[in-house]
């Protein structure tokens, strides 16, 4: 079976500074994973590698069996949904909640004239139901809260219907209710067998969603630790990574950490 990602010693070099240094990363398919790490550890970086969305300086990048630098990346994008925090900065506010989901089928931030088929609308609002946004059809994206934009935006990254999902932070700026809310859906996400492979990346361990099956620990640019999130998610690793000594407990398939 094709690995659904293949990084082999993979280094990202800007201005001089190495961003990502030697990272060989192999996900298969079904896997959920977990990308975590402090500010600046190349959490973002990584992503961008693994979207295609930049070429490693050296070692070799294979994303859905294609490998940069051999292939064309546009055609590689249309495979895989993206979330983050800059795309959502680039749909225009007055944009239809509906439109915000359906203009990824041609890859658009808004919507002009393009035509869509009734089969695109249908799925963009079984999407938007799906993420907690039956109702929503008709709003402008910039009437939703934090927490809409962000389930808007997860619908959207699966319009094309993936085969791999990258979804970066999605739960930042999220208040506990809104967080909670995002972790349950996630995790029902996880759980379905028909969603693509997904890695998410977090700063905090409270907000991996049960049913991630896997996780990689990041620092300045290096792993500290990967592998079955059981066995990664430890207290020795999460203090390797913030360089603070913490303790991680367990319960009911989520984590918490906290400093001793
Ligand atoms: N073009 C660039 N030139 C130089 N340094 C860069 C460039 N792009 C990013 N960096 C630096 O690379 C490091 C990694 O950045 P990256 O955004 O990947 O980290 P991150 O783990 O996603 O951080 P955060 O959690 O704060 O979002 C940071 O120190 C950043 O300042």
């Amino acid at each position: 079976m094709t690995d659904v990602l293949d990084l082999v010693d993979v280094t990202v070099v800007r201005d001089g500074k190495k961003l990502l240094a030697g990272i060989d990363w192999r996900i298969a398919d079904g896997e959920r994973w977990v990308l975590l790490g402090p500010n600046g550890a190349g959490k973002t970086t990584l992503l961008q590698i693994v979207a295609a969305q930049m070429h490693p300086t050296a070692g070799s990048a294979t994303v859905l069996g294609s490998t940069l630098g051999k292939v064309d990346v546009f055609e590689l994008r249309t495979r895989i949904g993206l979330s983050s925090a800059s795309l959502d900065g680039r749909i225009p506010n007055r944009e239809r909640v509906r439109d915000v989901v359906l203009t990824a089928a041609y890859g658009k931030m808004a919507r002009f004239r393009e035509d869509y088929e009734e089969a695109d609308t249908g799925r963009a609002e079984d999407l938007l139901s799906w993420w907690g946004l039956e109702g929503f059809a008709e709003r402008t994206f910039g009437t939703l809260s934090s927490g809409e934009r962000k389930r808007a935006m997860v619908a959207r990254a699966l319009m094309t219907d993936p085969e791999l999902l990258l979804l970066d932070e999605p739960a930042s700026g999220l208040d506990l209710g809104g967080r909670e809310d995002l972790v349950r859906r996630l995790s029902n996400h996880a759980a379905d067998p028909a969603s693509p492979v997904t890695v998410l990346v977090t700063h905090h361990v409270e907000e991996i969603p049960p049913g991630f099956t896997h996780a990689m620990l990041l620092r300045q640019g290096a792993v500290v630790a990967s592998g079955p999130s059981e066995l990664t998610l430890t207290s020795e690793n999460l203090s390797a990574t913030y360089g603070v000594p913490l303790h991680v407990q367990t319960y009911e398939g989520r984590y918490y950490a906290r400093g001793l």
